[in-house]
C-alpha cells in the first residue's frame, strides 16, 4: 500500500508540473489575426460592446464570457480532509475543480485564491467581483465561517453563490442516501443517522436530509469532541446546535448502536471495528473525508458484509463526490441566467441523480455501457462521474427548476434543441471513449498481444492493468519481457496480471503448426513450413489462439505492415458470416466533434456492395460509442453533379444501404462540407434525409479515405483512434506502427467490446 501510495504520489506531481505546471491556461476565443480584428477586438470596436452594457447589463452575457464564467474561490481553511494549509497551497484543489467544470460541462473558470480569513472582509472581496462572474463556487471555507459568508453573498449578489461542500455534497449525499434506502428497504421517516463531522458539509446534507423527510430527532451529530449535546461548551455555534440533543452519551461509540446510516465527513479513520459491530442490520455507511475515508471499505467488507458503502474516492464503488453535481448544476444554472441557485434547483438535481442510478438505460446507452454496469445495487447506488448521461439529465432539470422558480433571467424556449446542444458537447469532449472503458472494465476479457516484446504494449499493459480493462496475454521471449519490465519501472506481475506466451519455449507448438497446416495447406504450406512460420510469425499464435477460443481478442499491428498481419487475420480468424471483405473506421475526436472515416486500410477502389457493406458495419461501431449514427457517402459529386464511375458507385451504394438498413441514416453522394454542415447542405439540397451533421464519413475509394483521415489528423488537432477492423469472424484488430501508448490503451478498450458484443449477440 505505501508503495502503491509513493507510486500515485510521484505521478500526481508530474501530473501537476508536466508538460506546463499546473492544470490550466487561458486561451483566446476570437481570431486576432490583423489590424481590423485589433480594431474590433480592442479600441475602438470594443467601445461598442461596452456601451451596449451600460444600456442593458444583462447583454454581458452576449458580449462578454461572463455568462459561462464561474469563479471558484477559496480561502483555504478547509482543504479536502487537508484542514486549514491556506489558500496559496489549496490552489492545486481550485485548480483541479475548474478542470472538471470545463472538461465535464463546458465551464470557464478563474481560479482565486484569496488570503482573507476574516468573514466581513472575505465577504467583501467576494461582493466586489460579481461584475467578473455568471457565478460563484465557494470551496474549502470551514464551518461555521462558511455559513456566514454564503448567507451574505446570496443576499448580496444576483447571480448564483453556490457553496460547493455544503450544498454539492448535500445533493449527491441526498441521491445516493435515497438510494440507499431503496436498496436496503428502509423509509426515510425512520432511519436513524449518526455523522461524524459537524462542519460545512455534514450539517448541509443534515438540512437536505431533514428537508426530504429524515425526522430530525432521528439524527445524533458528533464532531472532534464527541456528541453534540445540549449545553456543550466546546466549539458550538449557532448552526451546530440545531442539531444538539439532550442525551448523556458522548462518544460515537456511544450513539453508534443500532444506526442505519453512518455520514462521516470529518477525517480519516474515526471509525472502527467496535462501531461498524454496533451499528443497525443492513447498514448505510457512507465514509466520504478526503482523501482517506472515515473507514475503509475493506474493513467495511470484513466486518459488515451487510453494509451498503459509499466513499468519496474514485478507487471504490460509490463514489459521492460533489463532483457528480457541481458542473451540470452550474451548466443548467447559466443556461437560463439563473439569479441563484435555490431549493428546487438543488432538489431537481437530487432527483436527477438518484433517477440515473435506477432508469432504465436506452438503447444507445446500453451499447455504449453494456448493461450489466450500470445495474442498480448496492455496488451502484449512483452514477459515475463520467457517465455522459449527467449532463444530459441534470442540466434540463436544473433549468426547469430555475424558470418554474422565477430566478431564470434568460429561459430556454425550445428543451429539445437544448438537449442537443448538450449532447453536442458530450460527444466533442474526450469522454466518447469513457463508456467503452466502462463496459471493457466491467467484463475483463482475454486480450493477445504478438508484440508483447514491445515497450509500448508493455508499457499500455500497465495502464490496462491498473485500470482492470483486460487481462493481457502476451506472446514474446519470457526473459526479454522481464528485462523490459524492469528496464521501464513496471509493476506487471507476470502469470497473475499478464500471462506470458514464449515461442521459443511454446507448449502449444504442435498443436499450433498441425492448426496452422489444416488451415493452410491447400494454398502451398507444407508441414516443414507451417512450422517455421509458427515459430517465426507471433500474429500466426495469437490468430490461432483467438481461433481456439483461448483468448478474446487480440490486437497486432504495432510493428511491421498493416496487411501482412491482416492476411493472417483474414486466413486464420476468417471473415464474419455474410461478410464479404474487411474494412477498417478510424475515429478522430476533434474539438468540432467525434467522427468516424471509412475505409481508411484495405479496399484501394471498394465496389457500391461493399461501401454498403462497410458502412453499415461502421454504423455499428459508432453505436457503439453511444453515438446515433449519421452516415454520409463523400464523393466530389454534391448530389447528381457529375455522373462518372466514382459519383455513380456512392449513388448505387445509398440505395443498396437504404434497402438493407432502412432505419440508418444516411445520405449521399455530397461533398465532405455539406456532410458536415446542415447550413451548406441546405443551400444545395434541402430534402436531405440527414439532419445535422454527419458523424460517419464514408469515402469512395482508399485513397479517399486515408489522405483525408492523415490530413486531419495532422491539421485538424484531432485525437484519432483506430483502425478499428470490422468484418473478421473475431475481435482482431490491427494498428499502424505509429501507435501511441495511449493508442493502444484505446484500441484495447475497443478490442475487448467488439469481444463482449459478439457474446451478446450470440446469446
Ligand atoms: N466526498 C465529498 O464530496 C466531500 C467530502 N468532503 C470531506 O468532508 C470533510 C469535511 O469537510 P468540510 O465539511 O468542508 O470541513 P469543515 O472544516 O467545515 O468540517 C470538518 C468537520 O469535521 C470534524 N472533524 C475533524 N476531525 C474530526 C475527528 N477526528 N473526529 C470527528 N470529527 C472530526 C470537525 O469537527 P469540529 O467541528 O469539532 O472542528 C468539523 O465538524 C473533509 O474530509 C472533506 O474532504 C467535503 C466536501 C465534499
Ligand atoms: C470533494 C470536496 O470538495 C472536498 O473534499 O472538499
Ligand atoms: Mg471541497
Amino acid at each position: 500500500m505505501a508503495n502503491r501510495n509513493d507510486k500515485l504520489r510521484e505521478a500526481a506531481l508530474d501530473y501537476h508540473r508536466y508538460p506546463t505546471p499546473g492544470k490550466l491556461s487561458v486561451t483566446a476565443t476570437t481570431t486576432l489575426a490583423n489590424q481590423r480584428d485589433l480594431a474590433l477586438a480592442y479600441s475602438p470596436g470594443v467601445a461598442f460592446a461596452c456601451e451596449e452594457i451600460v444600456k442593458n447589463p444583462d447583454t454581458a452575457a452576449d458580449y462578454t464570457a461572463r455568462g459561462n464564467l464561474v469563479g471558484v474561490i477559496s480561502n483555504g481553511t478547509a482543504v479536502l480532509g487537508l484542514g486549514p494549509i491556506g489558500p496559496l497551497a489549496s490552489k492545486p484543489v481550485m485548480e483541479g475543480k475548474a478542470v472538471l467544470f470545463k472538461k465535464f460541462a463546458n465551464i470557464d473558470v478563474f481560479d482565486l485564491e484569496v488570503n482573507e480569513t476574516d468573514p466581513q472582509k472575505f465577504i467583501d472581496i467576494v461582493a466586489a467581483l460579481e461584475p467578473t462572474f455568471g457565478g460563484v463556487n465557494l470551496e474549502d471555507i470551514k464551518a461555521p465561517e462558511c455559513f456566514i459568508i454564503e448567507e451574505a453573498l446570496r443576499k448580496r449578489c444576483n447571480i448564483p453563490i453556490f457553496h460547493d461542500d455544503q450544498h454539492g455534497t448535500a445533493i449527491c449525499v441526498a441521491a445516493a442516501v435515497l438510494n440507499g434506502l431503496r436498496v436496503t428497504g428502509k423509509d426515510i421517516n425512520k432511519v436513524r443517522l449518526v455523522t461524524s463531522g459537524a462542519g460545512a458539509a455534514a450539517l448541509a446534507c443534515l438540512n437536505l436530509l431533514v428537508s426530504m423527510g429524515l425526522p430530525k430527532h432521528n439524527i445524533t451529530v458528533t464532531d472532534r469532541f464527541g456528541v453534540v449535546y445540549k449545553g456543550r461548551a466546546e466549539e458550538m455555534d449557532p448552526w451546530k446546535a440545531e442539531y444538539a440533543i439532550e442525551t448523556n452519551a458522548r462518544t460515537l461509540s456511544d450513539v453508534i448502536e443500532g444506526a442505519d446510516i453512518f455520514l462521516g465527513l470529518s477525517a480519516p479513520n474515526v471509525m472502527g471495528e467496535d462501531e461498524l459491530r454496533k451499528m443497525g442490520e443492513g447498514p448505510i455507511i457512507m465514509a466520504l473525508a478526503n482523501p482517506t475515508p472515515e473507514v475503509s471499505p475493506e474493513l467495511v467488507k470484513e466486518i459488515r458484509p451487510d453494509a451498503v458503502m459509499a466513499t468519496g474516492r474514485t478507487d471504490y464503488p460509490n463514489q459521492v463526490n460533489n463532483v457528480l453535481c457541481f458542473p451540470f448544476l452550474f451548466r443548467g444554472a447559466l443556461d437560463v441566467g439563473a439569479t441563484e441557485i435555490n431549493e428546487e434547483m438543488k432538489i431537481a438535481a437530487v432527483h436527477a441523480i438518484a433517477d440515473l442510478a435506477t432508469a432504465e438505460v436506452s438503447d444507445v446507452v446500453a451499447t455504449a455501457y453494456g448493461g450489466e454496469e450500470l445495474k442498480f445495487g448496492p455496488e451502484y447506488l449512483i452514477p459515475k462521474p463520467f457517465d455522459p448521461r449527467l449532463m444530459l439529465e441534470i442540466p434540463p432539470r436544473v433549468a426547469k427548476a430555475a424558470m418554474a422558480s422565477g430566478v431564470a433571467k434568460r429561459p430556454i424556449e425550445d428543451f429539445d434543441e437544448y438537449r442537443q446542444q448538450l449532447e453536442g458537447f458530450v460527444f466533442r469532449s474526450g469522454l466518447v471513449m469513457k463508456p467503452v472503458f466502462d463496459v471493457a472494465r466491467s467484463h475483463k476479457k482475454r486480450v493477445v498481444y504478438p508484440e508483447g516484446e514491445s515497450r509500448r504494449v508493455l508499457q499500455a499493459c500497465q495502464v490496462l492493468v491498473d485500470d482492470g480493462i483486460c487481462h493481457p496475454v502476451l506472446i514474446g521471449r519470457r526473459e526479454v519481457i522481464l528485462e523490459r519490465i524492469t528496464e521501464l519501472g513496471l509493476r506487471l506481475v507476470p502469470d497473475e496480471q499478464i500471462e506470458i506466451h514464449d515461442p521459443d519455449d511454446n507448449p502449444h507448438f504442435e498443436q499450433d503448426w498441425q492448426d496452422f497446416h489444416n488451415i493452410m495447406g491447400r494454398r502451398g504450406i507444407n508441414p516443414e513450413y507451417a512450422r517455421a512460420i509458427v515459430r517465426t510469425r507471433p500474429t500466426v499464435i495469437a490468430a490461432l489462439m483467438l481461433r481456439r477460443g483461448e483468448v478474446d481478442a487480440m490486437l497486432c499491428g504495432c510493428q511491421g505492415g498493416f496487411l501482412r498481419h491482416l492476411r493472417y487475420v483474414r486466413n486464420l480468424v476468417g471473415l464474419r458470416k455474410g461478410v464479404t471483405d474487411f474494412s477498417t473506421v478510424n475515429m478522430m475526436i476533434m474539438k468540432q466533434g467525434t467522427f468516424f472515416l471509412t475505409d481508411t486500410y484495405v479496399s484501394v477502389d471498394p465496389t457500391p456492395e461493399h461501401v454498403a457493406e462497410t458502412t453499415i458495419m461502421a454504423a455499428d461501431v459508432v453505436k457503439r460509442f453511444g453515438m446515433t449514427p449519421k452516415a454520409a457517402l463523400i464523393s466530389h459529386s454534391n448530389f447528381g453533379s457529375h455522373e462518372n464511375k466514382s459519383a455513380c458507385k456512392m449513388r448505387d451504394a445509398l440505395q443498396l444501404i437504404r434497402t438493407q438498413a432502412p432505419d440508418l441514416e444516411v445520405e449521399g453522394e455530397m461533398h465532405a462540407d455539406a456532410a458536415i454542415s446542415q447550413p451548406i447542405r441546405d443551400r444545395i439540397f434541402p430534402h436531405s434525409m440527414l439532419s445535422g451533421s454527419a458523424n460517419l464519413l464514408v469515402m469512395p475509394t482508399l485513397d479517399a479515405a486515408n489522405i483525408s483521415y492523415n490530413m486531419v489528423k495532422m491539421l485538424g488537432d484531432g485525437l484519432p483512434v483506430g483502425p478499428i477492423l470490422v468484418g473478421a469472424a473475431k475481435s482482431a484488430h490491427v494498428v499502424s506502427p505509429s501507435i501511441t501508448v495511449r493508442g493502444i490503451v484505446n484500441m484495447t478498450a475497443i478490442a475487448v467490446v467488439d469481444a463482449v458484443t459478439r457474446t451478446q449477440e450470440s446469446q
